[in-house]
């Protein structure tokens, strides 16, 4: 039996883009709790968070992490996914979770180019450089404490997906 594979880490840190990647390279199925969530209530994270709060944000994005886990398949996690600690023993314990790590400037950069507003609300209502700062700093423990292994999220996406594989001592599947 294949595990679930978690990629957990910032906004930013490429848990979608390297997701899909990973899981042709694999050929397993990929599945991502935002995505899920956005489509089993049919609203985005701005709209859930302006009715619910982010409270209740979260009550169902821990619920979209059990719904989508199952084995042979790649979840990208949302980026708040470990900060409730059932989350993280959840991922710890049903399969091997990875996170993509990179400095707070990567990811402010890629966020400004592509900012999906409509995934990805305000946090702190700070400007972003200074938000990602904030939210690495909060972070950047429980991301450590949730993995199994921390890969460098700064690399080309097809390399990224090659230093998961060889972290996991896992093979193509074509
Ligand atoms: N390794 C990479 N190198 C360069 N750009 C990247 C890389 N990974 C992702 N990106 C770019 O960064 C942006 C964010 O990527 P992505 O949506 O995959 O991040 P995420 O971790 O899923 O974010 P979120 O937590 O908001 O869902 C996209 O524009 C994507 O193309
Ligand atoms: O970092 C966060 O707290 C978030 C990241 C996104 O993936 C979404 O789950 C949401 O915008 C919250
Ligand atoms: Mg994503």
């Amino acid at each position: 039996m294949s595990l679930p594979i978690f990629l957990i880490g910032a906004r930013g840190c490429g848990k979608t883009t390297v997701g899909e990647a990973l899981s042709q390279a694999l050929g397993y199925a990929f599945c991502d709790t935002d995505h899920h969530l956005q489509l089993v209530t049919q609203r985005s994270v701005t709209e859930m968070v302006a009715e619910e709060g982010w409270e209740g944000f979260r009550a169902r994005e821990s619920e979209s992490l059990k719904a989508v886990t199952a084995p042979g398949t790649i979840i990208a996690t949302g980026g708040g996914m470990v900060l409730a600690e059932a989350n993280r023993r959840f991922m710890r314990e049903n399969g091997r979770v990875i996170w993509l790590s990179a400095p707070p400037e990567v990811l402010a950069e890629r966020l400004e180019n592509q900012p999906e507003a409509g995934q990805r609300p305000t946090l702190t209502g700070r400007p972003i450089a200074e938000e990602m700062s904030d939210v690495l700093r909060e972070r950047a423990h429980l991301y450590r404490a949730a993995a199994h292994h921390e890969v460098n999220a700064m690399q080309l996406p097809e390399s990224v997906v090659e230093e998961i594989l060889q972290s996991l001592s896992l093979a193509r599947a074509s």
